[in-house]
């Protein structure tokens, strides 16, 4: 297996759930991959499966490990930032990152704390002082200054106010990133991420419905404004969803030459949110 990321008919399940159902998911170096997916969907399952903090059945491999086999050697490699993060409370924060950077070889102190330094955590607070926002932000910081190959960032802004959200991607992007590294975010907040990603997936009651580059939007997904007379031969056309808009409709379309639609209205790219939707809408009704 070549792949960063490599997985063959994933599965877990949990008693009546089926939480992850024979997924097949390949990643590169290089990849930003965006995991998007209803509540429950099986996100945060998948990952762990990836990282072996869950069993599961099928194939799995990860920088050429198999996580159930070699999870310890893994997690020297990969970092992993969970939704339910937990930290020390009764540690300062200079007592965490003396503890961190003690048992994390790759751990970069200094790193960690130029990003403390662009927030309000001071290392003397102890951890059970700060706000929740705060706790996030030191965790990120503390997970954004390993040098690790693989990144695994599990709703990794819950909770964080609009503008630090920003300067997260933002520095995600700028700092951390580069061609050797593999990230994975899964999130709600599509509309943040969709700008640093290259990949986007969509996940729903277990199973991969879409993986896609970014790149291949343009070319495979129209979106169509449409209003008044024309709209009924637009609707004729076959579209993956459709939506009300201020005087008319917005019709979305999968494989479907753009030339054809340009005389019917205004035609652009759809979002990754508004495609989601469709999609999810449209695997659902298809049950
Ligand atoms: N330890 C567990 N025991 C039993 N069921 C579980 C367990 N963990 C997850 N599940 C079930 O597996 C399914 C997928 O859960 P998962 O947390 O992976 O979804 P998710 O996509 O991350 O959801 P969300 O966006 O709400 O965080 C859900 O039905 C959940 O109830």
């Amino acid at each position: 297996m070549s792949q960063v990321i490599e997985a063959r008919d994933l599965s877990r399940r949990f008693d009546q759930v089926q939480a992850v159902d024979k997924v097949d998911l390949s990643l590169s170096a290089g990849s930003v991959l965006g995991l998007i997916g209803p509540n429950g969907a099986g996100k945060t399952t998948l990952l762990r499966a990836l990282l072996g903090l869950t069993d599961c059945d099928g194939e799995v491999s990860v920088l050429g490990i198999d996580p159930r086999r070699d999870h310890a050697r893994l997690m020297q490699q990969v970092c992993f930032i969970a939704d339910t993060a937990v930290l020390p409370r009764w540690m300062t924060v200079r007592q965490l990152l003396d503890y961190v950077s003690g048992i994390h070889p790759r751990f970069q102190r200094r790193q960690a704390e130029q990003f403390l330094a662009t927030t309000e955590v001071g290392a003397k607070r102890k951890v059970r002082e700060l706000s929740k926002g705060m706790t996030v932000q030191l965790h990120l910081a503390l997970v954004m200054a390993v040098d690790a190959k693989v990144l695994i960032l599990d709703e990794p802004t819950l909770g964080l106010d609009l503008l630090f959200r920003k300067r997260f991607y933002e520095q995600l992007l700028n700092d951390y990133f580069d061609d050797e590294r593999t990230i994975i975010i899964s999130t709600h907040q599509v509309e943040e991420v969709q700008h640093i990603l290259t990949e986007v997936v969509f996940m729903d009651r277990g199973r991969l419905i879409m993986h896609k580059p970014m790149s291949s939007f343009d070319e495979e997904f129209a979106e169509l404004h449409v209003v008044g007379e024309a709209t009924a031969r637009a609707e004729a056309i076959p579209h993956i969803g459709s939506r009300t808009i201020l005087g008319g409709k917005a019709i979305l379309y999968e494989g479907v030459d753009r030339s054809l639609l340009e005389s019917l209205g205004e035609v652009r790219t759809p979002s990754v949110s508004d495609l989601f939707v469709a999609k999810i809408e449209g695997a659902q009704n298809h049950v």
